[in-house]
């Protein structure tokens, strides 16, 4: 069981402490039902003994310190596997290239962190809990062997046919319940495309009625499958409580039959029988959630081999490469201190294709960036422009030519590095409300920028992160852009920066802003469509089909 796998590799503690812990809390409680037959047997003769009753108090004691004990113990670590698990995945995405992570996808990564974690963090305590009751029977039945072999051996065979029936239902459950899950994804899916495309369902009533059609069909598709789920439980838990109660009756009815001694222990082995009530249904009621709790695991793994898989490919592909001598690194690391030019030469770059067509492909690209310059990349729809700016930061590795800091090549090895001297915002980005990794901020600096953007009334800056994001997406792209500058980095890239911004701040960004990011000696590159503008630009590339077809100095720059 992959569960049991899990706490084996994943534990920092000794596992047979903890199981320790968990058998003397069964022990005490076993103590507590011996020690209680025989106070009865006493108080039969009218003699209620201290003696039992300090005993029982002492069993109580140990129950509770066990009990607690085990309880910290396993809580603390179920925690620490969980966030164990959460890490080496966080870790896998991090590595990961951007075509890896669209590879696996990203909504199943999200789920595999989110829903599939919470399943197993839920069944884990449940499964140990489980482990103390199994320990509690096995006490139990030890003690009904001590009073009558016979009894003990008959409820044993019992056990034994019952739990090799439940087995084999057990194989059709699962399955069930793998199927069950697998809708309950599905009707997630839908319910994403409801909530992240809300507005576009608001606004066409027949799109919003296919959607509802669909999550309807889902959900009723995960209604019956997990309804089939819960009432083969049921059925199970009737079986095994008929089963007990047939435990009952052959105690009562059958086993006085064989055995000539056994009415001085029948009350005592009836009570025993019936003690075991409580921890087998804890049992059985607990297995549900390791099924499932199975099945969220084996997706967690699933995502995670994927990830590792397409991250072995991606090391192989880096491995061909080679690896960068210290010395290189050392001249690169000084190149990156001190950047006056990046240039690209004959740099090519092409998407991963399909059987039927080549992925698009864009180079040979040649051009240089300067520091204390500003240069527009232009181009029409789908020309390569974006493309273009993911090679040139490092985001997709060149598949061949060279990227040159002042003169000094940059290993493939080398891309965390490298991309560590830009700030972005690209056109698909991501703003942050917290300011991640940018630390020591100062507020006049801060006061400044807002007042620079023009957003001053609306945000400001508390315990480094913005107030509020909920704003314009113009004011969202200013935001993005005073998050950038924070960065300090001697590169800045904007990918069509402007263009949510209104007349006015457009003028306001390439006449006063660029101007002076240019004066701080940074290398600007602004992917644009604002002609009216162009001539803000020291130097502009025009891109169509995946090449520069036109770099031009401009004069008025
Ligand atoms: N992740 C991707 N995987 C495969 N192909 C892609 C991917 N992203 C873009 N493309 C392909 O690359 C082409 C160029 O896309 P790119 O985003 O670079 O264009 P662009 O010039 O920035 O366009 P726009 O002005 O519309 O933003 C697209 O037509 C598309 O076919």
């Amino acid at each position: 069981m992959l569960l049991i796998d899990l706490l084996r590799s994943r534990t920092r503690i000794d596992l047979r402490h903890a199981v320790g812990l968990l058998s003397l809390a069964s022990i005490a409680t076993t103590m507590v039902l011996i020690i209680v037959n025989l106070a009865a047997e006493q108080a039969e003769d009218g003699v209620a003994s201290m003696r039992y009753l300090g005993m029982m108090a002492l069993s109580l004691i140990g129950y509770i310190w066990a009990q607690k004990k085990s309880s910290d113990l396993i809580a603390a670590e179920v925690e620490h596997i969980l966030h164990q698990l959460r890490l080496s995945l966080f870790d896998r995405v991090r590595k990961a290239a951007p075509d890896t992570l669209a590879k696996v996808g990203q909504g199943a990564v999200q789920t595999a962190l989110t829903q599939e974690m919470q399943t197993v963090s839920a069944a884990l305590p449940l499964m140990l809990n489980g482990v103390q009751q199994v320990v509690l029977i096995i006490c139990v039945a030890a003690y009904l062997a001590w009073l009558s072999t016979f009894a003990f051996v008959m409820i044993s065979v019992l056990a034994v046919v019952v739990s090799t029936i439940h087995l084999q239902r057990m194989r059709k459950i699962n399955a069930a319940t793998r199927d069950a899950i697998d809708d309950e994804n599905l009707l997630f899916g839908g319910l994403t495309d409801l909530l992240h495309g809300f507005k576009e369902v608001k606004m066409n009533s027949r799109r919003r009625d296919a959607l509802l059609g669909a999550l309807n069909d889902r959900s009723i598709r995960a209604r019956d499958t997990k309804s089939v789920v819960k009432a083969q439980w049921s059925r199970e838990f009737a079986l095994i409580q008929l089963a007990f109660y047939g435990m009952m009756a052959a105690m009562v009815f059958i086993v006085p039959i064989f055995t000539s001694d056994y009415h001085d222990v029948a009350v005592q082995t009836t009570t025993a029988a019936l003690f075991m009530i409580g921890p087998i249904g804890a049992v059985v009621a607990s297995v549900p959630s390791f099924t499932d709790s199975d099945v969220a695991l084996r997706k967690i793994n699933d995502i995670d081999h994927q990830l590792e898989d397409a991250l072995d490919a991606q090391h192989a592909q880096e491995a061909t490469n080679g690896t960068s001598s210290p010395e290189t690194l050392e001249k690169l690391g000084g190149a990156l201190g001190n950047i006056a030019e990046i240039s690209l030469r004959d740099v090519r770059f092409a998407y991963p294709g399909t059987t039927d067509s080549p992925g698009f492909a864009v180079g040979p690209i040649n051009a240089t960036f300067k520091k204390g310059e500003i240069t527009f990349i232009t181009g029409g729809n789908g020309a390569g422009k974006s493309t273009i700016i993911a090679v040139l930061t490092g985001l997709r590795p060149a598949a061949s030519g060279s990227i040159m800091v002042n003169d000094c090549p940059l290993p493939s090895d080398a891309l965390q590095l490298y991309r560590d001297h830009f700030a972005t915002v690209l056109s698909d980005y991501h703003l942050f409300r917290e300011l991640y990794g940018i630390d020591d901020i100062d507020p006049k600096r801060v006061e400044t920028l807002l007042k620079q953007m023009e957003i001053d009334d609306n945000v400001e800056i508390d315990d480094n992160a913005f107030s509020t994001t909920s704003l314009s997406q113009g004011q969202r792209k200013r935001l993005a852009l005073i998050a950038a500058l924070l960065e300090e980095k001697p590169v800045l890239v904007l990918d069509e920066w402007a263009a949510d911004q209104d007349p006015h701040f457009r003028s306001v960004f390439y006449e006063k802003i660029l101007p002076s990011l240019r004066k701080q000696g940074k290398i600007i590159i602004c992917v644009t469509h604002d002609d009216r503008w162009f001539d803000a630009a020291d130097t502009i590339y025009h891109v169509r089909d995946g090449e520069f077809v036109d770099g031009r100095q401009t004069t008025s720059a």
